[in-house]
């Protein structure tokens, strides 16, 4: 019987355009195929392949070219993730096709505002990323993608002081509209990055 999308962890990635989602990806998954797993790569854009040709080239020699792959979702993405995920569904199948021994599938997805979330049915454990630099406000907005996701990352701490950003203010609204954990991150220098992957190793391949 050939293997489904139920048969392989999946980790959705969500956030506003330019918040840090792709390079996010970009440290994660060198350190995952350190541990030795096989993972594949899917980027949910309206309609373009830009975001999985930036990634193909970046894991050039780490993921195989055929387990990164673009979603054109032809709509504001979060549709393609929420509504009806079967697009992302049937890429993962795909992969499975030619990979079954794949262990996980990482699903990138730029949201409408803060109102994007995963469809169960297409991530196990979702990550929401947001950026110091849209405004330390963010947080207590409250929005979907922020309270609901698995993992709440703060990304860009670097640009605070530029930008005039609170990270006290934020980690106390954080831990105020949500009951699930955050983790600053500074993806330009790695930091925070390994506390992150210790949440998705948590959160899904030992679950
Ligand atoms: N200073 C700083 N810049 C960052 C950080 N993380 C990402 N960036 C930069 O922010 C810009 C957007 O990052 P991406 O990773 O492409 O963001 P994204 O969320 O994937 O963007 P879309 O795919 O367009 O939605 C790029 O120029 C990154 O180099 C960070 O922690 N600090």
């Amino acid at each position: 019987m050939s293997l489904t999308h139920r048969d392989v962890a999946t980790v959705g990635i969500g956030g506003p355009v330019g918040s840090g989602k792709t390079s996010l990806l970009t440290e994660l998954v060198p350190r995952l195929r350190e541990e030795g797993l096989d993972v594949g790569v899917i980027a949910n854009d309206i309609l373009t392949q830009e975001d999985a040709d930036r990634l193909r080239e970046r894991f050039a020699g780490v993921v195989p070219e055929d387990l990164v792959a673009g979603v054109e979702t032809g709509a504001c993405p979060h549709t393609g993730i929420r509504e009806d995920p079967s697009m992302n569904l049937q890429q993962i199948d795909a992969f499975l096709a030619d990979h079954p021994d794949l262990d996980l599938v990482l699903v990138e997805s730029g949201g409408d505002n803060l109102a994007a979330t995963f469809n169960p049915e297409l991530a196990d454990y979702s990550l929401y990323v947001i950026s110091v630099a849209e405004g330390d406000d963010i947080p207590r907005k409250r929005g979907p993608g922020v309270v609901d996701c698995d993992l709440l990352v703060v990304n860009k701490t670097d640009l605070a002081p530029h930008v005039g950003a609170d990270l006290d203010l934020m980690e106390r609204d954080a831990r105020e509209v949500r009951e699930g954990p955050f983790v600053f991150t500074n993806c330009k220098a790695e930091e925070g990055v390994d506390e992150v992957l210790e949440h998705v190793r948590e959160g899904v391949l030992f679950a």
